[in-house]
């Protein structure tokens, strides 16, 4: 994040000043923005820069225990430098979060500069080799042309001129959310790699007495657990696809002074980040446990796949705050088209009537029809979108301001960021096959996976399809059965939509979802190599268990 960060917020001067140091690797550089005390909101952030017209220097300071950094990755040990946000005071006057270059270390020892206090927080659930660190500030002093200027600035005598938008500071953290959707589509093909090949190797149980042992992959409810998680790595690869697009286009234009358009990429990828990271999430759980026990073993990988995975839930944004200000744009928007104002594309299905468009139960409707389903998910997002703002817009006339109002409403809101993500998601999948140039075999497969997406998103959200009226109980019956019919289909090929991935073996880093499949003996022998089998009798049992069990045996 310290290179995106320079890339966006630096003068050109400044670019010329750090940038080569940082491609090169004459310094290694980090992100501090989260303090003890906050991650969450950035304007409470506590770190001072207060400029000294005098020296022409600000003056970085940790006024509190609460606004010691704390959390950036690799601040504790590794970092020679560090972004640092802090709230900039120049002439007696607060203007809130800026971005400053700190340099931590020495280049000659590495060792802290004066009025620097930096280390490890210490162990994690996982980024083991990650040094997440602290960064305590004692009025330490840098150059004026340390503040990165690009947007806002502070003159030699200290006159502030002010960004043309306050937030072209959060502008690295959506470009990570992005990052964390791709990251999400990857995370979820591994998992789905790792239990789908071992799936198909891992033979049990015996259905009928004398018969073979059944590969687990066979049993439906194998597939069950494990088909619409690896259509949901397809979805996400595509999503992110998309979503990159709409980030380098929006970014084009905020690089040509046009911002019309940085709500909008804010609000989708702040619920896409949260949706898919939240979605991939749970599901390397389900692959994990549907490896029995190897999958709970380090050789599986799913532990550190999980460990390493999981903060994408909380951090470039705790998930819960980014559906929320995803859904805070989807009131606004559902405001401006009530007063006549063309939404933007991602959006603009929220001034369509669609509650006319289909009423639950009709009979005859395609249920498997891709594009009917499609505009059932646009219904249920746009519903629920309206039920949360028709919320807001109670509170506000039971006298509550916009802020209580929204608070009031907050479960609603994330339920409709939520159904407005899912729906952007597949609707993305079903159009970018469209697009795709294949085969009409590599189609009709691709075809199934979009089909079994978008059954199952159906089926495990049919309470929200059925509530709003859009599909009667026997429909989303009907649909939750397309999916499981589905499932042997996807089987005969399911294998070859995993190596499709193509993770090599170092990469994937599991014993079961090896590309050879050999993982009995490669099990025996990763066991073999473990460090407590280096002696065959462990030397604690000197220290230990020897003398218990022969105090004992005297005693026979
Ligand atoms: C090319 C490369 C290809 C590569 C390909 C290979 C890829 C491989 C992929 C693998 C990769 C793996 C992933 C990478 C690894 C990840 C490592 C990351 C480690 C983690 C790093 C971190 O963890 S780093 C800290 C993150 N810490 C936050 O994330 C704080 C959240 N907290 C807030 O972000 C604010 O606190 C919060 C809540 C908005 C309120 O902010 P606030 O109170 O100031 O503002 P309000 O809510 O009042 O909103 C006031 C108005 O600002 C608007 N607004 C707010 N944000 C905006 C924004 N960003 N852009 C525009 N507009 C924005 C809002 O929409 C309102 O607009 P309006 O007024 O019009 O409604
Ligand atoms: C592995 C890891 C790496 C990190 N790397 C970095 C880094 O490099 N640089 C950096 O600056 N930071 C980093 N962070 C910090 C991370 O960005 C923050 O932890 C994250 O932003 C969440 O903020 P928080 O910890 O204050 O959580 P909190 O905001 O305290 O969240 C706690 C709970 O409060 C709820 N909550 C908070 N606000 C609201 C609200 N307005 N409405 C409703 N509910 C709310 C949340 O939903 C959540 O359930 C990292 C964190 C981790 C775990």
């Amino acid at each position: 994040m310290f290179i995106p960060t320079l890339e966006r917020q630096c003068t050109s001067e400044q670019r010329e000043k750090f940038l080569p140091l940082c491609y090169d690797y004459r310094i290694i550089g980090t992100y501090a923005q989260t303090e003890l005390g906050h991650g969450t909101f950035l304007r409470g952030l506590e770190t001072t820069a207060h400029y000294d017209p005098n020296t022409q220097e600000f003056i970085l300071n940790s006024p509190t225990i609460s606004s010691i950094k704390w959390w950036p990755g690799a601040l504790g040990k590794t970092s020679t430098h560090a972004v640092v946000l802090a709230q900039l005071y120049t002439l007696g006057k607060c203007h809130g979060i800026h971005p400053f270059v700190v340099q931590l270390r020495s280049l000659d020892d590495h060792k802290p500069l004066r009025g620097i206090t930096v280390g490890d927080i210490g162990p994690k659930m996982g980024f083991g080799p990650n040094d997440n660190g602290y960064l305590k500030l004692h009025k330490h002093r840098i150059p004026r042309t340390n503040m990165l200027m690009k947007y806002s600035q502070v003159s030699p005598d200290g006159t502030y001129t002010k960004p043309p938008r306050s937030t072209l500071t959060y502008g690295t953290m959506t470009f990570v959310r992005v990052l964390i959707v791709h990251g999400s589509a990857i995370a979820l093909a591994k998992a789905s790699t790792i239990a789908i090949r071992y799936s198909a190797v891992r033979r049990q149980s015996e259905l009928r007495p004398g018969e073979p042992e059944p590969q687990i992959l066979s049993y439906p409810t194998q597939q069950h657990k494990l088909f619409p998680l690896l259509a949901t790595a397809y979805a996400f690869h595509f999503v992110q696809l998309a979503m990159m697009k709409i980030y380098t286009d929006v970014n084009d234009q905020i690089n040509n002074s046009n911002f019309s358009r940085i709500q909008e990429l804010h609000a989708l990828s702040s619920g896409l980040k949260a949706f898919t990271s939240w979605v991939t999430n749970a599901g390397l759980e389900v692959c994990r446990m549907s490896c029995g026990g190897h999958g709970y073993s380090q050789a599986s990988g799913f532990p550190r796949l999980y460990a390493d995975f999981t903060p994408s839930c909380t951090y470039e944004g705790e998930n819960t705050v980014l559906m929320l200000q995803s859904a805070r744009y989807l009131v606004k928007c559902v405001r401006d088209a009530r007063s006549g104002k063309t939404l933007p594309g991602t959006v603009s299905y929220l001034s369509e009537d669609v509650s006319a468009v289909h009423s639950g139960g009709s009979s005859g409707r395609d249920l498997s029809n891709l594009d009917f389903l499609i505009s059932l998910y646009k219904q249920r997002a746009s519903n629920q979108v309206h039920f949360a703002s028709d919320k807001v817009d109670r509170g506000i006339s039971a006298g509550m301001d916009l802020v209580g109002a929204l608070n009031s409403a907050s479960v609603h809101l994330v339920s409709a960021a939520k159904a407005h993500s899912h729906y952007f998601i597949a609707k993305t999948f079903v159009e970018s096959l469209k697009l795709l140039k294949a085969s009409s075999e590599l189609q009709n497969v691709l075809h199934q996976l979009a089909s079994v997406y978008v059954f199952e998103g159906i089926a495990q959200s049919s309470g929200d399809f059925i509530e709003d009226y859009i599909l009667s109980g026997s429909e989303a019956k009907t649909i939750r059965q397309l999916a499981v019919d589905l499932l042997p289909l996807i089987r005969v090929n399911a294998v070859s939509l995993v190596d499709a991935f193509s993770f090599r073996d170092e990469v994937l880093q599991s014993v079961l979802g090896r590309y050879d499949g050999n993982v009995y003996e490669n099990l025996f022998k990763w066991a073999q190599n473990s460090p407590l089998n280096k002696t065959d009798v462990h030397p604690s049992y000197h220290k230990y268990l020897g003398p218990l069990l022969k105090r004992n045996q005297s005693k026979l």
